[in-house]
This record gives structure tokens, C-alpha cells and sequence, in this order.
């Protein structure tokens, strides 16, 4: 018998409460006990010492990669296992570690096998973590518009997709260090894998590719956009002299001009049943 802590987000793209009372109830008859229970963001997440206090030994977060990213930034120093159920819209962290599975398919796999323990890469800047995916520049202020969309307010649609449109057309964004990016971008996207980030920069100077842009941040995947550069990088800086918006797994971020971006790897407690 292992205690567990459970987060959900009912926010989450996928989540279903149904699920997670079954979550639940398959964990109890597998013998583990929930010692509490987090409804992110409403609820904090609990702290590393009051898991310890509360001698829970892993933590199951049924929600998207957002949530996901909350719970693993904040448990970094911990030492509990931590599993991940797929309950979000994209659940790109999820299908990492368990393929293309639900989340009553994955503990029916647990059931099966031992688990195995998997640390994950991320890139960080500034005390943030991106496990997913990063995703810098002007071109990120389409993921308001993409908060409205999933709150059905049109109002708030309209003006944020208004902002977006500007700002994507603005300055752009620069890096130091990446020797084959040298122009400036409206987006670089960051994908953090064990030994480099794979940096794919887009240039958006037609209305064309800006659309594509757009339309990709409100109804798909930003990577399929058009007009991409890569490059592979372990370090690398912002430069210029404005604070650049920025996605830490599909959440906002502010980071200031000269912030560092680096790879590293998360503490081998995650588990992997892929
Ligand atoms: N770190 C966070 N802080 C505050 N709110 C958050 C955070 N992460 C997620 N949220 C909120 O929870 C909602 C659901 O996010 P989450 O990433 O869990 O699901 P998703 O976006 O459907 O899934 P995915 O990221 O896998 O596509 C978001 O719309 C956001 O409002």
C-alpha cells in the first residue's frame, strides 16, 4: 500500500469527473491510499514537506501539460514518484512517457508491470521550466486568444486576437548564441530532448504566414506553421533590450532581456510505462 496525492484540473481539456472517480477507485482496489486531493489552480499544490509530513510516496496528476508543468516545477526537489495521466487537450508529456494511451489503459498497464523511472529534459529560464515545449516571442500573445476561444468569450476573442495580430507584426524576438539564428523571429519554438533543444525559429514578414500562425495557435499545433529555421543548442540567451513573452508548456511567462535559457534534466522519479 502507497499513499498518493491526486491533482486534477477541471479546467483541463480532456478531464472528465467520471474518470477521475474511477481513478480513484482503481487505485484503491490496487491497495493505495489517497492521503488528500489538489483542484489546480483553485487549490495550491502542496509543498515537498507536506507531502513528507503526509508521508506520501507518489503524486498522480490527471490534467494537461500546463498542470503537469505546475506540479513537476514545483516537486523538483522532491523524491516521490510522480505519475502522469493523460487529461489535457494536447498531452504531449503524457504520450512521451506512456504512448497513446488513456489514463484507465495506463494503470492497467501499472497493474502488469513494475514501473520504470524516467527522468525528464526541460529547458529553463528564470526559475521556469518547459518539459513540453517552449515557445518565445511576440507571436506567444495568441495564446490569450486561445484562452477565450476555451472560455467561449467572444468579446475577449476579438480583442485579443486584435493584440495578438498587432504584436505579431512588431519587433520580433533575438537570440545570442545560436550561430544559425541570426535574424529576428516573431516565434521560436523549443523542444527540450536529453542531450540539446531543438530550436525551430519562425520569420513572419508575409499576412500570409502570419495567418497560418495564428490560426495554428487557436486550433492546432504552432509547430506545423510555415516559414521555419532550426538549430540544435544547450545554452542560449535573449538579446536585445525588452522583456519577451514566453509559453512554458502553453503557459504565460514574462522573460527579461539577457535571461539565460538552458537545458537540464528533472530527477529520475517520473514513471514511464512506454
Ligand atoms: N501553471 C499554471 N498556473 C495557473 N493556471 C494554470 C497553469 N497551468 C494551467 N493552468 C490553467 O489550467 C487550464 C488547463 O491547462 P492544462 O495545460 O492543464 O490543460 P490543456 O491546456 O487542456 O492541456 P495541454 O496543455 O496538454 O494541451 C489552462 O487553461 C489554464 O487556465
Amino acid at each position: 500500500m502507497r499513499r498518493y496525492w491526486f491533482v486534477t484540473n477541471a479546467r483541463s481539456g480532456s478531464t472528465a469527473e467520471t474518470v477521475a472517480a474511477d481513478i480513484r477507485d482503481t487505485l484503491s482496489a490496487m491497495g493505495h491510499d489517497m492521503a488528500g486531493r489538489t483542484g489546480f489552480p483553485d487549490d495550491a499544490l502542496p509543498s515537498p514537506d507536506a507531502l513528507v509530513h503526509a508521508g506520501v510516496a507518489w503524486m498522480v496528476v490527471y490534467a494537461g501539460d500546463g498542470t503537469v508543468n505546475a506540479v513537476l516545477t514545483a516537486l523538483h526537489a522532491w523524491n516521490g514518484a510522480i505519475l502522469i495521466l493523460p487529461g489535457g487537450t494536447m498531452n504531449l508529456l503524457a504520450r512521451t512517457l506512456h504512448g497513446e494511451h488513456d489514463a484507465m489503459a495506463i494503470l492497467r498497464r501499472l497493474a502488469d508491470q513494475p514501473p520504470r523511472h524516467v527522468s525528464l529534459p526541460f529547458a529553463e529560464a528564470d526559475g521556469h521550466h518547459a518539459y513540453a515545449g517552449l515557445i518565445l516571442g511576440p507571436a506567444t500573445r495568441w495564446a490569450a486568444a486561445r484562452e477565450a476561444v476555451r472560455d467561449g468569450q467572444v468579446g475577449r476573442l476579438i480583442r485579443a486576437v486584435r493584440l495578438a495580430w498587432r504584436r505579431s507584426f512588431g519587433a520580433g524576438l533575438r537570440l545570442a548564441g545560436v550561430p544559425e539564428l541570426t535574424r529576428r523571429y516573431q516565434a521560436v519554438f523549443g523542444t527540450p530532448y536529453k542531450d540539446h533543444i531543438d530550436l525551430a525559429a519562425v520569420d513572419t514578414r508575409t499576412w500570409r504566414k502570419l495567418f497560418d500562425l495564428g490560426w495554428m495557435a487557436l486550433t492546432d499545433d504552432w509547430t506545423n506553421a510555415q516559414g521555419v529555421t532550426r538549430a540544435f543548442s544547450t545554452s542560449f540567451r535573449l538579446a536585445g533590450r525588452r522583456a519577451i513573452p514566453a509559453l512554458f508548456d502553453g503557459e504565460p511567462r514574462q522573460l527579461l532581456p539577457g535571461c539565460d535559457i538552458t537545458l537540464r534534466q528533472s530527477t529520475a522519479n517520473i514513471i514511464a510505462t512506454a
